[in-house]
Formats: C-alpha cells, sequence, structure tokens
C-alpha cells in the first residue's frame, strides 16, 4: 500500500495549515521531517528540516496507529503555519521522499472506506458534511454520517434474513410435516419493511432540497417591488430596478441561507399581456420557472389577476407597505418593512416540509429502496400461491436484501466509487 500525502485545509493563507500522510510510511516521513524519533502516540512540537537540514516550519506533529485513524492505516499530520510558502516547501520535501505520493481527491476516504472505517452511505454524508452551508444542511449530514442510514438497512436486513430463513426451513422440510405455516410471520416482517422503504423513498425528494436547496420564486405584475425585494432579502444589489414597467427580463438567482434553510431565490418578470416579444419571452419563462418552483411569494394585491396558481404553501403579500396608510400588512422592499415577517413565513413552511425528510438522502438511495420494495412485493404476491412457491419468493427476499446492502456499499457499488469521490476536495 502506497503512502499518501495531500494538504487537508484550504487553500490560501490562514493562521494553521494542516498536512495529512497516510500508509505504512507516515510515520516514517513526519520522523525524517522533523529530524528524529516521535513519541510513540501523540503530538509533538518539532522544527521541521529540509534534507539539506534547512528550516522550513516549525509545527505540531500528530501521529496516529493504525487501525484506530481516520484511515485506518498509520496516519501523520503535521500543522504548520498556513502560509502558501511554507506549505508549498513541505510538500515539495514530501514528495521527494521515496515511496511518498500526493493523494487524489478523496482518497483518505476512500481508504477509510475500503478499512471499514466508514459505510457508503457515510461517505456521503461526510461529503455532504464538506458541502454544507446552512444549518439544515448541517444536520442532514450529521444524520447520515453518524451511520444512521446504515442502521436502518441492517435492522431491514436483519428482518428480511428472518424471513427469507423461514421459508428456508419450509422448503427444506418439505417431505415432512411443518407445523405451522409461517406465511404471517414473513408477511408481517415483510410488510413492515416494506412500509418503512416507501416512507424513506418519499422523504428523499426533501432530503435532495436540502442538500441542493428550495427554489422560492418572487411573481407579481410589473413594478410590483420585486426586483427590490429580492435584493432587501439577499443584502445586495443582485437585480435592476427601475420605476420603468417590465425591468426584469431573465430569471436573476440568488443563493441564500434563509433562517438556517438552503434557499435559491428567484426574481422574475412581472408578469402582464405584453406586444413586446422580449418582454413576452421573460415572461413565459418567469411562468415556468415559478410554477416548478418549491414555493411562490405572490408580491400583489390580487394572486388571480396573474394567471398561474396559488399552490399549498404559497405566499401572498401586499407590496409597497410604505405607501399605504390603511394599516394593512405588507412588505417593503424600499424600506426592509415587513420583511422579517416574510422571511419568517417563508421558514415555517419550508420547514415544515424539511419535517418530512427521512433518513435516506440521494437519488441513489431511493432507486435502491424503491428496487428493494419492488422486489418484496413481488415476494408477497408468490406467497399466496402457498409453499409450493416458497422457493421463488426466498428468491425475491434475496434480490430485496442485496438491494438494501447498496445502500451502504455492501455489494454493486465498484462503479460508483469513483463519481462518489471524484466530488470530493483534495485531502479528504
Ligand atoms: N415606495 C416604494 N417603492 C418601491 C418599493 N419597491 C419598489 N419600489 C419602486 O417601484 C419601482 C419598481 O420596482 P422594481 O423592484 O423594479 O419592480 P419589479 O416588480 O421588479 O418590476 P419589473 O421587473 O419591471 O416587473 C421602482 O421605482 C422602485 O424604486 C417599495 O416597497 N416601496
Ligand atoms: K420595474
Ligand atoms: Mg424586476
Amino acid at each position: 500500500m502506497e503512502t499518501i500525502f495531500a494538504l487537508a485545509s484550504a487553500q490560501g493563507k490562514a493562521g494553521v495549515a494542516v498536512i495529512r500522510l497516510s500508509g505504512p510510511q507516515s510515520h516514517r516521513a513526519a520522523k525524517v521531517l522533523s529530524g528524529g524519533d516521535l513519541p510513540l502516540r501523540g503530538m509533538c512540537l518539532r522544527e521541521l528540516q529540509a534534507p539539506d537540514g534547512s528550516r522550513l516550519d516549525v509545527g505540531l506533529v500528530l501521529t496516529f496507529h493504525g487501525p484506530s485513524s481516520f484511515t485506518g492505516e498509520d496516519v501523520a499530520e503535521l500543522q504548520i503555519h498556513g502560509s502558501t510558502a511554507s506549505v508549498n516547501a513541505v510538500l515539495r520535501v514530501l514528495s521527494e521522499m521515496p515511496d511518498l505520493r500526493l493523494a487524489e481527491p478523496g482518497e483518505f476516504t476512500r481508504r477509510a472506506l475500503e478499512n471499514g472505517k466508514m459505510d457508503l452511505a457515510q461517505v456521503e454524508g461526510l461529503a455532504d458534511l464538506i458541502d454544507a452551508e446552512t444549518e439544515a444542511q448541517r444536520k442532514q449530514a450529521q444524520t447520515i454520517l453518524a451511520g444512521e442510514l446504515g442502521d436502518l438497512a441492517e435492522r431491514w436486513r436483519r428482518d428480511l434474513i428472518r424471513a427469507a430463513s423461514l421459508l428456508e426451513a419450509v422448503i427444506d422440510f418439505a417431505d415432512e410435516d411443518v407445523p405451522t405455516d409461517v406465511s404471517p410471520e414473513v408477511r408481517s416482517l415483510v410488510n413492515a419493511v416494506m412500509a418503512d422503504l416507501e416512507r424513506e423513498a418519499k422523504g428523499v425528494r426533501i432530503a435532495e432540497r436540502i442538500r441542493s436547496g428550495f427554489e422560492v420564486a418572487i411573481v407579481g405584475p410589473p413594478n410590483a417591488g420585486k426586483s427590490t425585494l429580492l435584493n432587501a432579502l439577499a443584502g445586495r444589489e443582485a437585480a435592476i430596478t427601475s420605476e420603468y414597467a417590465g425591468t426584469t427580463r431573465d430569471i436573476i438567482e440568488v443563493r441564500m441561507d434563509l433562517a438556517g434553510l438552503p434557499v435559491t431565490l428567484l426574481d422574475t418578470a412581472g408578469l402582464r399581456e405584453t406586444e413586446d416579444h422580449v418582454e413576452g419571452l421573460g415572461i413565459a419563462l418567469a411562468r415556468k420557472r415559478a410554477e416548478n418552483a418549491d414555493l411562490r411569494v405572490f408580491l400583489t394585491e390580487d394572486p388571480e389577476a396573474l394567471g398561474i396558481g396559488m399552490q399549498s404553501g404559497d405566499i401572498q403579500v401586499l407590496p409597497k407597505s410604505d405607501l399605504r396608510s390603511d394599516g394593512t400588512e405588507g412588505v417593503s422592499g424600499k424600506t426592509g418593512q415587513g420583511i422579517d415577517r416574510l422571511i419568517h413565513n417563508i421558514s415555517v413552511v419550508l420547514r415544515d416540509r424539511t419535517a418530512r425528510s427521512g433518513i435516506a438522502t440521494r437519488e441513489r438511495h431511493r432507486v435502491a429502496m424503491l428496487k428493494s420494495s419492488a422486489a418484496l412485493s413481488e415476494a408477497l404476491r408468490v406467497l399466496d400461491s402457498g409453499p409450493d412457491l416458497y422457493d421463488i419468493a426466498a428468491e425475491e427476499l434475496r434480490t430485496a436484501i442485496r438491494a438494501l446492502e447498496s445502500l451502504v456499499g455492501r455489494v454493486d457499488v465498484e462503479n460508483l466509487l469513483d463519481e462518489i469521490f471524484a466530488s470530493f476536495c483534495l485531502g479528504k
């Protein structure tokens, strides 16, 4: 096994930079760099030296012994000053050592997977955690990283193995009198797993939204103040505003953290009948994107006039509240009046939806769970034909079990690994 190394912290200036090494030569390399023996375990402060004895930097050297390390191999970490030049100097010396090479993106984590330190779902959770920008994303990633999907899959797997073994007992003793009818217990085990699988599969859509962000479209007639509102929500001049009706034509997208939720706000063209060809194109685009968004904010007194249906959870809010003297509630992008309440109302609707997400987070998980569920439903159907077809039902159960095993990467995932690890950053 080769020893790999990489900068584990972010590129660029920082207080501290962490260089990580993993593999059989990692401790020896750290020892050569620090010019002397290292304590058997733990951490020490050392001067790091180039082969000619010149000083590279002073830093902390940490050693971990496999299998009690992130990768499961011997690991060393060098915490040095977070300077681009210091990091490059240490990386250069490492790259000149025999048997050491720069790690590929995700290679440390890949070794952790191969050494059984984490399952495939946890690897995905780790990737999500590193990408997490909002509180909702962080929490979702932590659940997966903690191994909860793996635990759930293991519970389902155990129940299905029990169901299959009940059937197999009948098959094995087909010539003898098997006193009890096993099918009620098999049915009940299978039905319970199927119900779980279907609930989890449904939650994936929401979980994916938490990962990629909810789209919230601002719609209204021209000059309602949509772009001004978008800018106020985003806290910057993302869209052009003017007194000219028909200013916005393209969709303006702003990614933001809205009360801990990842949201992409969409500003759209004002909706009206128009003779202007280009404005008409903008309006068609606005309708399409708004209808497909997760939530619409209708900035208007008359939503019906816009020709887009309000969907469940959609929010209507009156524009330019600063111009209203009648005390009605509304929002003003100009003065900021009502903005906090609008943010609150949007977050309540979205948070209510996030409560419906389960533990599974990815399309890959959904496909595996539906495949498993389809095999289970086939098993139940075959079961109706009585003990003669129990072997076929048992085979369907095994298909369902294999689909669940792919969730955590026990089977059928070789071709997936390159794709998953390619999305990792260097040094992870
Ligand atoms: N008094 C007041 N004026 C506003 C408010 N919001 C926007 N305006 C003004 O109304 C005009 C239109 O604002 P925009 O934000 O461009 O409106 P829009 O809905 O994006 O318009 P289109 O893109 O043309 O559909 C501008 O002159 C803004 O300064 C508000 O809350 N109060
Ligand atoms: K305008
Ligand atoms: Mg606009």
